[in-house]
């Protein structure tokens, strides 16, 4: 006779996609998830499952694992699983043992939300797997706060441009209001995102040192004004008048050299018509906009050939992801 381990099947994984962070005019404020049009899961998927031993475990596959602390208390996943059980006990709910797998897709210090993507996907992993089996869940809100605390923890100081797109999905405006935090804006539906990463790590902390800590009053003025003539664009959906102003006069000027070949290849597909080329969060990935699919194909060729600098880096023509984290 053979005996079933209900325990076994009560599994939840949960996939969360990468995302553009700064979109160019709102650094630390603005952020845009997208996906590959082919289908490619650009993105981190996290599982859990009920398991019958008397500890927590956690897992990492996948083809960037590897790139990972070896250490699990070193992973972030596991922070995030910490920090869970943390907030069940405040509200007098009990944690149960979970045995987690971190399937990592995502290439560290790549510009795509690396570890937004690890983030969200356990903590709405986990949210998920209450919900479904213990009968509660946290709030949209309360997760969201939980995914800045986690990013903050990793990159040394709190912003939600990757978290709140890739939880949310779409094009999200941080919001100084704690109730609130993020607004989705509308985005352009019909427009590609050529994601180019080049194969080679950049540390966010790293990309945030060299960042001066005052700016002049024309930056100041053109940063609001690039910022609010695109948020106002978006809601007309003027396109050609949103992707005008995409010019980034807080990080973009003091990242370049930590990024090479960036200037030489924006210079060139903006002067072959792109919409816009920006670095996508701090880099080193480059994210070009393009109004046909065919024009993305071209240009992904070419950046292909010309932007890439290791054998990991590759090249994904994407739209913008409108769901967010999504259980699979
Ligand atoms: N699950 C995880 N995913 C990503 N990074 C992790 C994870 N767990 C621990 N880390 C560590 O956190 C740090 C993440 O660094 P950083 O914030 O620069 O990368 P990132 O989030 O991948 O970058 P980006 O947002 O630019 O994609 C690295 O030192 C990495 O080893
Ligand atoms: N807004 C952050 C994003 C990090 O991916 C930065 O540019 O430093």
């Amino acid at each position: 006779m053979s005996v079933t381990n209900t325990t076994v099947n009560k599994s939840v994984s949960v996939f969360a996609p990468a995302s553009i962070g700064n979109v160019s005019v709102g650094f630390d404020v603005l952020g845009l998830a997208v996906k590959p049009v082919d289908g490619t899961l650009l993105g981190d998927v996290v599982t859990v499952n009920a398991t019958t031993s008397n500890d927590n475990s956690l897992t990492v596959i996948g083809i960037f694992a590897d790139k990972l602390p070896s250490n699990k208390e070193d992973n972030i996943v596991w922070s995030c699983l910490l920090l869970f059980n943390e907030q069940l006990i405040s509200v007098k709910e009990t944690p149960v043992f979970v045995a987690i797998t971190l399937d990592k897709k995502m290439p560290v210090g790549s510009g795509l939300g690396s570890s937004a993507c690890s983030v969200v996907a356990a903590l709405a992993a986990l949210n998920a797997f209450y919900a479904k089996y213990h009968n509660f869940s946290f709030d949209e809100n309360v997760i969201l706060k939980m995914t800045g605390q986690m990013e903050a923890q990793i990159s040394g100081s709190l912003h939600y441009d990757n978290v709140a797109p890739c939880y949310l999905g779409g094009l999200q405006l941080m919001v100084p209001d704690e109730n609130v935090i993020s607004r989705i804006l509308p985005s352009f539906d019909d427009c590609y995102y050529v994601m180019a990463y080049p194969g080679i790590e950049v540390s966010t902390k790293a990309a945030r040192d060299v960042l001066p800590t005052t700016y002049s009053r024309s930056d100041v003025i053109s940063y609001g004004q690039n910022l609010a003539t695109f948020v106002d664009a978006c809601h007309r959906q003027d396109k050609s008048q949103a992707f005008s102003v995409l010019t980034d006069v807080i990080a973009e000027p003091y990242r370049t050299d930590l990024l090479p070949k960036y200037e030489a290849s924006r210079d060139y597909l903006s002067s072959q018509g792109a919409l816009a080329v920006g670095i996508s969060g701090s880099g080193p990935t480059l994210f070009c906009v393009c109004d046909s699919e065919k024009q993305a194909e071209k240009f992904a060729l070419w950046l292909q050939e010309n932007y890439l600098q290791t054998a990991l880096g590759f090249v994904h023509v994407c739209k913008v992801d409108d769901v967010g984290a999504t259980e699979i």
